[in-house]
């Protein structure tokens, strides 16, 4: 499968060739082919629980964004775990916050404090502040450069993710400052100012669209759209201020590569603790929904139907379980799903204290497992 795509470099569209893909497995997955073995990756693989990445960020004395907009420090960092395990897909290091850092919006990330940025979304007035107009494709360029780089050197070896967060979560984001605020002032929004916060989460999807078509031109050859805190929204919020936008991004995103004659990709929704949208999810557009780990594998199949392919679930804690544990949960879980429209995953991230051995065992369980699951069948 010759990986051919277009790269748009400040003129015309010029075409690129990638090294051929030797592996495919995620991509046939989402497409609902059969796989010889299930396909695996977590969220956040590269990062905190690998000495490597801290002897790396030491050694440079580099700050969280000082990386992700260093092409060749994003694409070493992406190859990392991957050096270490047997992972089916690489995800570019970045983050979702680029995004409201290109509208205007300075975050930074600090050991210890988290999530600090320069200023919040107090009341629709605010929204004066953003820089509505910004080009995310050439204020993110260092985010396609580093795709296009770890695509290169990344040799066929499996297919890279691009990404973003969702609207919805990315107005939280902008107006709580982080994933736990006390007070969660952005849901108040949506009830105090449904028009200015329809006219953020309108902002936010045309931003996001054409983030999303870049990375796909500079390389990317699946996307992840990130709603985190979508589990936040009761179901007629979510149906209101989340479901819409991320509905546009799909169909828009598709939309967008057919005009331009670039081949589609898969998209998968990780809609974190939307337990009552998973039917709704199943019709959105997205070909892979990715669901948390408090979902049952079974229940969820059943409400997301057969015409997508589930992503999921382990409880990210049972990385820290004794390895004939964790072996026994992954042979569950993959037994739950079956080996077929499934890619196996995290329910969420993986955490920073993580013994970088057991990430290790659960690629391998689900390799093996679900060879042996195929082999009786
Ligand atoms: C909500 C969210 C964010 N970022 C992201 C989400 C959605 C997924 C989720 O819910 O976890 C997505 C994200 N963040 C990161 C990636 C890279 C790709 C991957 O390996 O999955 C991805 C896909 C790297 C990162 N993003 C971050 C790190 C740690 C940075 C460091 O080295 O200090 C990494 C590797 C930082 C980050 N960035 C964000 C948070 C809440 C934090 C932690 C802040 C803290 O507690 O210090 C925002």
């Amino acid at each position: 499968m010759a990986g051919r795509t277009h790269q748009q470099q400040s003129g015309p569209l010029i075409t690129q060739f990638f090294p051929p893909l030797k592996n495919d497995l995620i991509l046939r997955a989402a497409r609902g082919e059969k796989t010889e073995r299930v396909p695996v990756w977590l969220m956040r693989q590269a990062g905190r629980y690998l000495p490597e990445y801290n002897e790396f960020k030491k050694e440079h004395s580099a700050g969280f964004f000082d990386m992700v907009r260093t092409p060749s420090m994003a694409c070493e960092i992406t190859l990392q775990p991957l050096k270490r395990f047997d992972l089916d897909a690489a995800i570019i290091f970045s983050d979702i916050l680029v995004i409201p850092q290109a509208l205007g919006m300075g975050v930074d990330i600090q050991e210890g404090k988290g999530i600090i940025f320069d200023f919040l979304l107090e009341t629709p007035e605010d929204l004066k502040k953003l820089n509505t107009v910004v080009d995310v494709t050439t204020e993110l360029h260092y985010v396609m450069d580093a795709i296009t780089l770890t695509r290169q050197q990344l040799n066929g070896r499996c297919p890279l993710f691009g990404f973003s967060g969702a609207p919805w979560t990315l107005m939280k984001y902008m107006i709580d400052g982080s994933s736990s605020a006390p007070l969660p002032k952005a849901r108040r929004w949506l009830v105090q100012y449904p028009e200015a916060s329809r006219q953020l989460l309108k902002l936010l999807t045309t931003k996001i669209i054409n983030y999303l078509v870049a990375q796909v031109k500079a390389g990317a050859q699946i996307l992840q759209v990130f709603d985190s805190s979508a589990g936040e929204l009761g179901p007629t919020q979510f149906n209101k201020f989340a479901l819409p936008f991320l509905r546009e991004v799909a169909y828009s995103v598709k939309e967008r590569l057919h005009e331009e004659q670039i081949d589609p990709v898969p998209m998968v929704v990780f809609a974190k603790d939307a337990h009552f949208a998973l039917e709704d999810l199943a019709k959105s557009g997205y070909e892979v929904v990715s669901i948390d780990w408090t979902q049952k594998p079974a229940h969820a199949r059943r409400l997301l139907g057969s015409q997508v392919t589930v992503q999921g679930n382990l409880d990210p804690t049972l990385l820290y379980a004794s390895k004939e544990e964790l072996k026994h949960a992954v042979k569950e879980m993959v037994t739950k799903f079956g080996t077929n429209r499934y890619i196996a995953n995290l329910g969420h991230g993986v955490s920073k204290d993580v013994d970088p051995e057991n990430v290790k065992v659960f690629v391998d369980a689900v390799h093996i497992y679900s060879e042996e699951i195929n082999a009786t069948l």
